[in-house]
């Protein structure tokens, strides 16, 4: 009898089959583990793959599963079932192997250059880009015997880049070195010193996967080893969703430990925080709820929190989830406040243009201008409403750490007038900013501490939450064990919100920091060049002191870099993306599995529009329009907490990342760099919604943040 497993991926594209063919696998996989002699099945192996172990199984007159046997193999890894055409095409062009550091397996494409030589001429093999060493001098930098007449034959970076898989990590960087003009020498050196980890490396990865069977078991978050008829039944009739509830140890702990107090869950886009926040949701739903007590699940914004809820609601029964409120925190707030304030809060002002009227009249009632109008919103917004200043008594002497430009006391009172004016005239028409709702809930639970709302409160995306809304949690949850989980990561911070969680009221001691580094959404070569956008601003733990775990972050999944493409004007643009989407229909790949980001509003309605016309499926996303038919066109800021197969960044051109308002918003040197690295972790956040793959496009000229390279 055959031991059959299933990997993720196979998963994924059985889900995608029309019901006939499901059926048709599922009885394939069945005969398969009952007698895999069964001459139905053709179990081949196919020999245009890279790899000799990929093997093909008919499942129907035209679909096809791809798996990997080695030979004398025990167990069948199942990796992917499509029509035939289709099945091959996947085969022919990947690579596997077990990754010993995440114990999972790694499939990752090659081009088709990769897949044959090159042809080229005796005359080219003279000038080709390592022509003039020798193989002694090339094996010597760690190019394997097998590789040497590719090596040799390569005539370009884009042939060395392409060959990078195929190379160890030393010589291919020994081997860029060169092409760089570094001496031999000096490369020799260098890869030496290098091969002295690497070969730890080996022996490490060798130990840990001693064959084929053992990676299958260890690689249990990935793989699920088929054990009965039922099993295979039940498996296959879960959406994955639900099936891929296996959590890296590291996640897991994080999940089951008892806490103190609040605890801090940081990490790099795509590690994994949401769904250890969610886990552990699940978790204290069960384990810890008195049956009068109710969890809060709480997010920044609206479809975030519609994301959460999806989720939880795969994790949670009906009854469990009665349970738990999941809700913005700023909605939370307002229901706070009309329940227990009526009649106070009229209207919310989130468009603050809107109201530049009042600003500017209560900037002349000083004598002042709108040259002044950055500067004093600036001090309201960092100074005044951060700290949640209400009189003149706690302006006067608040020290204005962190605020580039000086003040003079008389200044200072000036600016202190025009707050009240405007805080005066903005109540008589009945509107309110929602900091101030915030801390009217906030303070309206401080005055009345035996109102328990929740007994435990679970926080995404923290790093944009306003002082007010950290503080105001705080009051809603009293200090006890188990009472907080805040996850966020400072680089994805896209609000010029900077505070610290004790600064808040929140205390969280030693081992109640967590960090997450094993991204499982986004390739390694997305991560990498995301991470390269965000330059070299500081990034803190939401706490005071410096994020420095950014350096051991890696992918489990390998791919294609991003697709950075300049066009001279808008319409060039406009024809790639559709050209690509097109591209993508005929791999089959859904167009809810796609987005495109832009950094505005105006760009993403346009873009959105355009696509309709030209018969594409599209729709905006807005905060009150959460779901569509088709590829989600949105603000780079709404992405945030999605994920997606593919995305287009759109529009990065200079003025637009950043945009020229916001540009000249700046008043002095501090916001400029502020901005920066706003713009930064926003794109950042962005090209990190991708799974798979990210198109970066511009025209005119291009943004400065995310550079085309010549
Ligand atoms: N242990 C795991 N096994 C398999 N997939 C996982 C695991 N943990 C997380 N994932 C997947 O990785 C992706 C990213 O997870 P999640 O959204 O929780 O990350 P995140 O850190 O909150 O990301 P971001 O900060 O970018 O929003 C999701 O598709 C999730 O299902």
């Amino acid at each position: 009898m055959l031991k059959v497993a299933m990997h993720e991926s196979f998963l994924k594209s059985f889900n995608k089959l029309p019901s006939s063919e499901r059926k048709r696998t599922e009885d394939m996989i069945r005969k398969l583990r009952n007698n895999p002699q069964n001459t139905g099945l053709n179990v081949e192996k196919y020999k245009e793959a890279m790899d000799s172990r990929v093997c093909s199984i008919r499942t129907s007159h035209s679909y096809r599963a791809i798996g990997l046997l080695p030979d004398q193999g025990k167990t069948l890894l199942l990796l992917w079932v499509d029509h035939h055409d289709e099945a091959y095409r996947w085969a022919r062009k990947k690579r596997f192997s077990m990754n010993p550091q995440s114990d999972a397996i790694s499939i990752w494409s090659t081009t088709e250059e990769q897949i044959g030589q090159p042809d080229i001429s005796q005359d080219e093999k003279l000038y080709t880009l390592f022509s003039r060493y020798t193989d002694r001098e090339l094996l010597d930098i760690g190019v394997s015997d097998d590789l040497l007449d590719k090596v040799k034959s390569l005539q370009s970076i884009e042939d060395l880049l392409r060959t990078k898989e195929l190379l160890s990590e030393a010589s291919f960087a020994g081997l860029q070195f060169l092409t760089e003009g570094d001496s031999y020498d000096d490369v020799y050196q260098f890869v030496q010193e290098y091969r002295v980890d690497e070969l730890a490396f080996i022996q490490r990865k060798e130990q840990q996967v001693e064959n084929f069977e053992q990676s299958i078991r260890k690689a249990d978050k990935e793989i699920v080893l088929v054990t009965s008829d039922e099993h295979l039944q039940a498996i296959l009739d879960q959406p994955l969703e639900k099936w891929r509830i296996f959590l890296h140890p590291d996640q897991q702990d994080i999940v089951d430990n008892h806490y103190a107090g609040p605890v801090r869950v940081l990490g790099g886009a795509g590690t994994g925080k949401t769904v250890v926040a969610l886990h552990r949701a699940c978790k204290l739903v069960r384990n810890l709820l008195m049956q009068d007590e109710k969890i809060l699940i709480t997010a920044f914004n609206l479809s975030l929190t519609d994301t959460l809820r999806k989720t939880m609601q795969g994790l949670c029964t009906v009854e469990e989830m009665k349970q738990v409120d999941i809700i913005s925190i700023d909605r939370l707030a307002r229901q706070i406040v009309d329940k227990h304030l009526p009649g106070v809060v009229k209207n919310v002002a989130i468009d603050r243009k809107k109201f530049e009227y009042i600003w500017l009249e209560a900037l002349s009632s000083v004598g002042w201008d709108r040259r002044s109008l950055s500067f004093v919103q600036d001090e309201y917004d960092q100074m005044i409403q951060y700290h949640g200043i209400e009189i003149w008594e706690e302006y006067q002497h608040k020290a204005r750490k962190g605020r580039g430009s000086r003040i003079s006391s008389s200044d200072r009172k000036k600016v202190w007038q025009i707050v009240e004016n405007y805080r005066r005239e903005m109540r008589k028409i009945g509107w309110m900013e929602y900091i101030d709702v915030l801390r009217l809930a906030r303070k309206w639970l401080e005055a009345h501490p035996n109102v328990e709302i929740y007994r435990s409160v679970i926080v995404d995306e923290v790093q944009d939450f306003h002082p007010e809304a950290l503080k105001l949690l705080r009051a809603l949850v009293p200090n006890q064990d188990n009472d907080m989980l805040l996850a966020g990561d400072s680089h994805q911070r896209i609000y010029a919100r900077h505070t610290t969680f004790r600064e808040c009221g929140i205390d969280i001691r030693g081992q109640r920091s967590k960090r997450l580094s094993l991204n499982y959404r986004t390739t390694e070569e997305i991560r990498s060049h995301a991470v390269q956008i965000l330059g070299d601003h500081h990034y803190d733990d939401l706490d005071g002191g410096e994020d420095k775990g950014r350096k051991q972050e890696r992918s489990i999944l390998r791919g294609i870099a991003p697709n950075r493409v300049h066009f001279s004007c808008a319409e060039g643009e406009f024809c790639y993306v559709v050209e690509q989407i097109s591209q993508l229909l005929e791999q089959r790949v859904s167009l809810e599995e796609v987005a495109i980001l832009a950094r505005t509003n105006g760009l993403a309605e346009q873009i959105s529009h355009k696509l309709t016309e030209a018969g594409i499926f599209a729709w905006m996303m807005t905060n009150q329009v959460t779901e569509g038919k088709g590829i989600m066109c949105t603000t780079m800021h709404r992405s945030k907490g999605l994920e997606f197969r593919v995305v287009f960044l759109i529009a990065v051109n200079e003025n637009i990342l950043p945009p020229i308002s916001v540009q000249r918003m700046a008043s002095d040197e501090k916001s400029r760099e502020e901005i920066d690295r706003l713009e930064r972790s926003l794109l950042y956040v962005a090209a990190t919604r991708a799974r798979d793959c990210v198109h970066v496009t511009s025209y005119g000229t291009s943004s400065m943040l995310w550079p085309v390279k010549n």
